[in-house]
């Protein structure tokens, strides 16, 4: 449904995006993951076609967004990373209204609004002006505007950003059930967790490439590590935990004699494999810098330039 080859954007000389490539067919979710300025909301926006790409495709349902950027784009639902609702209007208004410049025709559209809302947790304040409505609820009015119309191909950019916990498992509760139905979907997000929930396969981009990709045990596997994690008694009575990668359980004793005089405050020992949470940071570190310092010569040039 969607298939990126060898795009790379630019912003004046600095790169945003790197000769990424991916696809998602329809049913999948695509956990888009990276560290802040990783570049994945340019990645979305060339998928609208907001931003051009200065190299590579972009096809969504088989059209490319450069060459048909009308017939792509009304394939795509983009909840953007800034909420943009009417505030006058009512969450069902708006959610209505949007639904009718996507093209869901009357008879359907009150039906599909009403369930889009319920999905959402939005029964009870469907009916007030969105000005008067939590920062929490316009997310989830705004996320429902990007899915009423049961887009092929649906971008989510962020969308639990402040919100409470019944509302994440309500917005990953419709990514699943939409999902289920055959949407395929872009899902970017910073709380990893909500990838694992997803069952999301994930490309992680770091510096505007694609750093690495894979289902989260794929990750896991290629990228983590044995850890020991060594529980110690403070003299307070807390316990603190210290985290050791190791090769593999025979480098227990090791571990445990590197402890030193601390070894009478052990309190307990856990050995597991890496968390997708260390992986990430594993991974982004190995990719360079995140302070936008340059990882080459030839960057530094351009940069100076
Ligand atoms: N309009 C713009 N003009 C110039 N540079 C931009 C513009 N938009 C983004 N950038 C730069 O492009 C890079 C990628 O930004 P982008 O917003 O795509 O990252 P992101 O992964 O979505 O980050 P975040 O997690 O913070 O939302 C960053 O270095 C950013 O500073």
């Amino acid at each position: 449904m969607l298939r990126i080859d060898g795009l790379s954007i630019s912003y004046g000389r600095r790169p945003a995006l790197r000769d990424v490539s991916l696809t998602v067919v329809p049913g999948q979710v695509l956990g888009l993951l990276g560290p802040n300025g990783a570049g994945k909301t340019t990645l979305m926006n060339a998928v609208v076609g907001a931003v051009r790409p200065g190299a590579g495709t972009v096809t969504v349902g088989g059209l490319d967004v450069t060459r048909h950027p009308k017939r792509a784009r009304a394939q795509v639902g983009y909840a953007e990373q800034e909420i943009a609702v009417f505030p006058t209007l009512t969450a069902r208004q708006n959610v209505n209204d949007w639904a009718a410049i996507c093209g869901v025709g009357r008879r359907r559209r009150a039906e599909a609004v009403a369930a889009t809302l319920s999905a959402l947790l939005l029964d009870e304040v469907a009916d007030r002006p969105v000005r008067t409505l939590s920062g929490g609820e316009r997310r989830r009015v705004h996320c429902a505007m990007a899915t009423v119309a049961r887009p092929s191909l649906l971008l989510l950019d962020e969308p639990t950003v402040g919100v409470d916990p019944a509302t994440r498992r309500a917005v990953l509760g419709h990514v699943r059930d939409l999902a289920a139905a055959g949407t395929a979907i872009c899902y970017s997000t910073h709380y990893l967790p909500e990838v694992e929930a997803l069952d999301a396969d994930i490309v992680l981009l770091a510096r505007g490439r694609v750093a690495t990709r894979g289902a989260v045990a794929e990750l896991i596997d290629r990228h983590g590590s044995t850890v020991v994690d060594l529980r110690l008694l403070g003299d307070d009575g807390e316990t603190r935990t210290v985290s050791r990668q190791v090769i593999g359980p025979d480098d227990l004793p090791a571990v445990l004699q590197g402890l030193g005089a601390d070894l009478g405050r052990l309190a307990g020992v856990e050995v597991r494999r890496s968390t997708l949470d260390e992986v990430f940071d594993h991974v982004v570190a190995s990719a360079g810098p995140a302070d936008g310092r340059p990882s080459s010569p030839a960057e530094a040039v351009a940069d100076a330039s």
